[in-house]
């Protein structure tokens, strides 16, 4: 197979599109209302993904986020965030996988990402939770990186090199939609949003400093939260996925223009781009009013 026969039209993602994504409380909104998104990620090889995507959803905006994890890793969260629910329940939607292996996937991980699957809720599917597309039948939306999209792709029996991916990101990014059944954002330095049978929508790259260990993790909140607050309108239309993934990725490399120019253009950590997330959502929000 190759990502694609023909020259593939796209849309090119603008503030003015994804600020229709942007969920304003209401005066009567409470936590429940907002959305509330449970959150199954980290490992105890990598605790610090779990950190950052709790981070990122909660800067973001949403009514709630519960992190179900190793008890170290769940106090790692709770430790830079309060705020956070520890404790089983209710979601609106889930975020899988950033920051685990499924290598090392122990039996208690297993089993809240069997549950979570099973939850019928929408998935942000990440990272180590990758393999475990084929068993959800809930409106997915996947968040590769080119080498990730690479190793999922040969897992299928399709052969797509990295190098490949790199050279054709767009065309990569429709043929996985179309061969995994899922909605993908595939992350680079132009970042791709694709649905089966859907439009091809292009997030402009922020700079290049972006390219950090945990940029992935901190996306991966975001867009959990923002699908946690439009979970009911995705399940009656999935369709809905790709412009959120694209909403998500656009206020990740807003957050990330902000931050790099509160350092004078330069260099940023990833828990310094989260500080801007809610300033990115905000200008969004002023834009939809
Ligand atoms: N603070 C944290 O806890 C972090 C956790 N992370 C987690 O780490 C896990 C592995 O993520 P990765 O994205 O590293 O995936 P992989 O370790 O699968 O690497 C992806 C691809 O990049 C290639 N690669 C690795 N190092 C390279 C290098 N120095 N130069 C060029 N190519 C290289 C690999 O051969 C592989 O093909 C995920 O679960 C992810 O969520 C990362 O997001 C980094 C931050
Ligand atoms: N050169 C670059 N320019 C702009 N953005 C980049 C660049 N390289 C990577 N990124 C962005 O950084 C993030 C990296 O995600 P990922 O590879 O999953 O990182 P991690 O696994 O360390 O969290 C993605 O959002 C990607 O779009």
């Amino acid at each position: 197979m190759s990502s694609a026969d023909v020259t593939v039209p796209f849309r090119s993602w603008s503030a003015e599109r994804a600020a229709a994504w942007i969920r304003v409380p209401a005066r009567d909104d409470h936590k429940y209302t907002r959305g509330v998104l449970g959150v199954v990620s980290g490992s105890r090889r990598y605790p610090g993904a779990a950190v950052l995507g709790v981070e990122a959803a909660l800067h973001t905006g949403l009514g709630m986020v519960r992190y179900l994890g190793p008890r170290t890793v769940g106090d790692a969260v709770l430790a830079r965030r309060p705020e956070a629910v520890t404790s089983d329940g209710r979601v609106q939607a889930w975020l899988l996988g950033s920051g685990q292996d499924p290598a090392d996937r122990g039996k208690a991980t297993a089993r809240r990402l069997d549950a979570a699957i099973a939850d019928g809720r929408p998935l942000v599917v990440d990272a180590g939770a990758l393999d475990l597309l084929p068993r959800a039948s809930a409106p997915v939306v996947m968040t590769p990186h080119h080498g990730e999209l690479s190793a999922l792709l040969g897992s299928r029996g399709i052969d797509a090199p990295r190098e490949a991916i790199d050279a054709d990101p767009d065309g990569w990014a429709r043929a996985a939609a179309r061969e995994l059944g899922a909605a993908v954002l595939l992350k680079g330095p132009v970042t791709w949003a694709a649905a089966p049978g859907g439009e091809l929508l292009r997030i402009a790259g922020g700079p290049a400093w972006l390219g950090t260990a945990g940029a992935g993790d901190a996306l991966a909140g975001v867009l959990g939260a923002l699908l946690a607050g439009h979970g009911d309108r995705v399940l009656d239309d999935p369709t809905a996925l790709a412009p959120i993934a694209a909403t998500a990725s656009w206020v990740h490399t807003r957050a990330a223009e902000l931050a790099s120019a509160a350092n004078g253009g330069g260099p940023f950590t990833i828990l310094g781009l989260v500080e801007r997330l809610p300033h990115a959502v905000g200008e969004l929000a002023a834009l939809g009013r």
